[in-house]
């Protein structure tokens, strides 16, 4: 490393300036579940609802990325819109280029990428459509293969879910792959998958009846997030974390989602869901299981999501009492928002699990629109110390926070001496944020790994049938009680914290708040 910058280094031959280095860690061979083969040949990946606002922001540009980095090869792959909107493949083309790229180095890129995508329009409950569909890919196929060539058809419902069992039976009916020579067909289905269990369970026996369970893929893209995709190692990698990890030391956990803009347009669609069903009962939820999971036999899917599966069979049915609704002042001023919305765009909760290692731990879950910030967060607070000689319970507990956006970090709360000449204690932190640690590393989108393990066929993070079923029995009851105005929302102004009443019931689960010290996020 060059020391030039430093004035005193020709006098003490010293360099005294920090320097924040780039160091290489030891790293072990990335893990690959034995089943899972790389494959090549014709690839297809086919957007449903291409025309609409999760094709434009999310899907396109982690196409766009994984070409960008070569998991697509344009010699293989062919991108296909589809939806009812008349456009050409130019119009589709020019919808998507503004959300491809913000770097610069990447945009050359674009244009080639574009050129692999085209679009057919049509109907999602005719044949028509699908039938055109399935001819331009099979265009494609046979221009694209060799004579031996496979045939891998990927269809992403990029769709309100209300339009699954007919697109589901279209592509049953015209679109399956028809290679003798392998391949595959796959299908990924967003959230929210239902409405409620009933809901769902139709949905899922629909779909379920054309297509077997490892060609589903159920998307939470909380799943593709780094600091979530960090939970397994952190707590099976790390010996310290082992003991401490139960209820004999942590005293709560909460996990956290807020956002500091309201439904933006999306208010039709929010209106029918709410909070709950919208980030609580998938993404949240998601994220509890990895905290709070026994460790898995190994890291095949199958092994994780089994675990994840006991923990949700695990919870206790959810109090009334232990329940804070609320709505934003002005949410209701969207046309599509019908004005007497009993629809919740706040909800903080408290779930109880009933087994060995959480017996009495309260888990809050807590999320919110039209708050005064925007992150995502889970915060384990471990309990007080026994016979505190310090007193320094006044100050904080210890917190373990891993940060799941912005500012991706995880940081543990501590109590340490004041530096200088008195004893006196302070808190602090261990830090271990992810812009200063990984300064050289992009941070891949939650949905460019989705769908790279899509192709891949790795079903590790994604939710599986089971699995969706018991999240919908945990907060059926209490979205019925909500459907029906047993439960009402509390007003609350944008851009605040929301309702006071949720501070009160994290209180009462036992949280302490910090007082008088914030975490800020190093700036490099
Ligand atoms: N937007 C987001 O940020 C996120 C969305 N999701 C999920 O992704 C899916 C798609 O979301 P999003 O793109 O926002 O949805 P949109 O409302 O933008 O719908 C996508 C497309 O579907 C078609 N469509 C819309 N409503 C209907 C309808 N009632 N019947 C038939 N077709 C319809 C339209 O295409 P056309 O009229 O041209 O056929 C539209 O462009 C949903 O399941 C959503 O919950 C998940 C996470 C985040
Ligand atoms: O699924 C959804 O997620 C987004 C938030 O995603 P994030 O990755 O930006 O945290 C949320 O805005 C949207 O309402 C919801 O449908």
């Amino acid at each position: 490393m060059s020391h030039s910058c430093c004035p005193l280094k020709k006098a003490t031959g010293f360099c005294h300036c920090w320097h924040v280095e780039k160091r290489s860690s030891l790293k072990s061979d990335s893990f690959k579940i034995e089943e899972i083969v790389n494959e090549t040949g014709c690839l297809s990946i086919i957007v449903l609802g291409a025309s609409g606002d999760l094709a434009k922001k999310k899907t396109f540009p982690a196409l766009f990325n994984l070409y960008r980095q070569g998991f697509l090869q344009s010699n293989e792959v062919h991108i296909f819109g589809y939806a009812r909107t008349k456009i050409s493949d130019d119009e589709l083309r020019n919808r998507i280029r503004g959300y491809l790229t913000e770097s610069a180095d990447a945009k050359e890129g674009v244009s080639e990428f574009l050129q692999l995508v085209k679009y057919v329009s049509g109907t999602y409950d005719e044949p028509e459509g699908f039938q055109a569909l399935d001819a331009a890919i099979a265009e494609h196929e046979i221009s694209t293969n060799t004579a031996e060539g496979t045939s891998r058809r990927l269809f992403y419902l990029a769709l309100p879910p209300s339009v699954y069992p007919p697109v589901c039976t279209m592509i049953k009916a015209h679109c399956m792959n028809k290679s003798d020579l392998g391949g595959w067909t796959r299908i990924v289905v967003e959230k929210p998958f239902g409405k409620d269990l009933e809901s769902s369970e139709e949905l899922s026996t629909q779909i379920g009846s054309l297509f077997d369970e490892p060609q589903i893929y159920r998307i939470d893209h909380y799943l593709g997030k780094e600091l979530v995709q960090n939970l397994l190692v952190l707590r099976f990698a790390n010996r310290m974390f082992v003991p401490l990890w139960n209820r004999d030391h942590i005293d709560n956990v909460q996990i956290v989602f807020r956002e500091d803009f309201g439904t933006d347009g999306r208010g039709g669609y929010f209106n029918e869901y709410g909070i709950i069903r919208d980030i609580i009962q998938n993404h949240l939820l998601q994220v509890l299981c990895l905290v709070a999971m026994e460790k898995p036999v190994s890291l095949k899917p199958e092994h994780i999501r089994d675990e994840k599966v006991k923990v949700l069979q695990s919870f206790l049915p959810i109090e009334d009492d232990e329940v804070v609704l609320g709505q934003y002042e002005g949410y209701t001023d969207d046309p599509t928002v019908p004005d007497n919305s009993n629809t919740p765009t706040f909800a903080t909760m408290v779930l109880r699990l009933h087994n060995g290692r959480w017996e009495g731990v309260p888990f809050i879950m807590k999320a919110g629109k039209a708050l005064n910030s925007k992150k995502a967060e889970i915060r384990i607070q471990f309990k007080d110390v026994p016979g505190d000689i310090f007193r320094s319970k006044k100050q904080g507990r210890n917190e373990f926070v891993i940060r799941l956006q912005p500012s991706e970090a995880m940081y543990m709360k501590l109590t340490v001496k004041q530096p200088g000449l008195e004893m006196q204690t302070v808190q602090s932190e261990l830090d271990l944020s992810y812009t200063q640690r990984y300064q050289a590393t992009v941070i891949p989108e939650a949905y460019e790994r989705l769908i790279l393990d899509t192709i891949r066929g790795d079903q590790q993070h994604f939710v599986r049938r089971d699995e969706l079923k018991v999240a919908w029995e945990i907060f059926t009851p209490l979205l019925h009680r909500i459907d029906n105005g047993e439960l009402k929302p509390i007003p609350y102004k944008a851009g605040s914290r929301g309702p006071e009443e949720a501070d009160a019931l994290l209180e009462r689960a036992g949280y302490v708040q910090t007082h008088g010290y914030i975490w800020i996020p190093p700036t490099l």
